[in-house]
């Protein structure tokens, strides 16, 4: 279906089984998203070369447009899962949607408090202890410190770093960055969780406790989106998946829909040609474009209903 969000642009909703008519439920809403960056052509060296060369407007760039006009809408309690081969893009819309990129184009309207758990360590200081890093952490989610205060020893106990919490950060491993951010994340309890594959660093066990503690948070009602190489993680974890393609939207909607038929052009990766996974890539936008125009019908008809119902009053 398709609704209008606040700057008035059409987005599509992913599909949903229990369709509801009220844009209120909508906590995220990208809207033609496109993000470009500018690749340097050449090798520079050193800063120094950098600099002489800007200054003498000498360096050459590429353009290369890493998400390309992605729409879609989250709904309260969603748990979106984001797959996509290396470099498909995922990592920048996740840190777009945090807040920590701005698009080159289209914008993100995101309703209630987000905990944003992107790449290890990102949000710590390595020169501050564990516990500094916490209140730190939390205070750039906007969590003020009295409450980080009442929620301190359960992230500790959590994170099972009680021995290391006046350690400095640097002197961390990453599963232990891992453990500590996702502490913070989870346990501040965000309305909008936002993980890029943190769940599959750490030790068995706990990854295992981190998957039941987004359980309880799917329990509160927590939107989840997540990022994960493992389908079977994405698979457990989501209702509902976007699958990314060079900076495009492949297909959207029903988790086990999209992670199936992400994994059948996988399995072509390996035993046919690269073409027809490209040719099946192209088939399936096709037909999520006729998909979006039939809805944009739908919703036109049932418009001109609407007013003709009104007027007719
Ligand atoms: N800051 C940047 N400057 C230039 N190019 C970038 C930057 N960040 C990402 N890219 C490029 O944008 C593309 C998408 O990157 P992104 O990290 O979003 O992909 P991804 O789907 O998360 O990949 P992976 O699964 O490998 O983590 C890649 O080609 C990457 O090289």
């Amino acid at each position: 279906m398709v609704e209008i969000n606040s700057n008035n642009q059409k987005t599509e909703n992913l599909p949903d089984e229990k369709e509801s008519e009220n844009i209120d439920d909508i906590v995220i809403s990208v809207n033609n998203v496109s993000m470009e960056f500018n690749l340097s052509k050449e090798k520079i060296d050193n800063f120094k070369e950098y600099i002489i060369k800007f200054i003498k407007r000498d360096i050459e760039h590429d353009n290369f447009w890493a998400l390309k006009n992605v729409s879609f809408n989250i709904k309260k309690g969603d748990r979106i899962g984001i797959v996509g081969l290396n470099g498909a893009g995922k990592s920048t819309l996740l840190k777009i949607i945090s807040g920590v990129m701005k698009p080159t184009k289209g914008d993100v309207a995101i309703t209630g408090k987000i905990a944003p758990l992107l790449e290890l360590g990102a949000g710590f200081d390595s020169n501050y202890s564990g516990y500094e890093n916490v209140y730190l952490n939390a205070a750039m989610m906007g969590f003020p410190k009295e409450f980080i205060r009442s929620k301190l020893d359960e992230i500790v106990e959590f994170s099972e770093l009680k021995d290391f919490m006046n350690v400095p950060i640097k002197n961390y491993s990453s599963g232990m960055k891992a453990r500590l951010g996702f502490s913070i994340a989870t346990l501040v309890d965000p309305d909008i969780l936002i993980l890029d594959e943190v769940l599959s660093v750490g030790d068995i066990k706990f990854r295992k406790k981190s998957e039941k503690r987004i359980m309880e948070l799917f329990e509160k009602g927590t939107t989840v989106i997540f990022v994960s190489h493992s389908l079977n993680q994405v698979r457990r974890l989501c209702n509902k998946a976007v699958w990314l393609e060079k900076g495009e939207i492949v297909m959207k909607g029903d988790c086990e829909e999209v992670c199936n038929e992400f994994e059948k052009t996988l399995d072509e990766d390996k035993d046919l040609s690269k073409n027809l996974r490209l040719k099946r890539i192209e088939n399936l936008k096709k037909r999520q474009k006729i998909l979006k125009s039939m809805e944009e019908k739908e919703q036109r008809a049932l418009e001109e209903i609407e007013n003709e119902q009104r007027e007719n009053k």
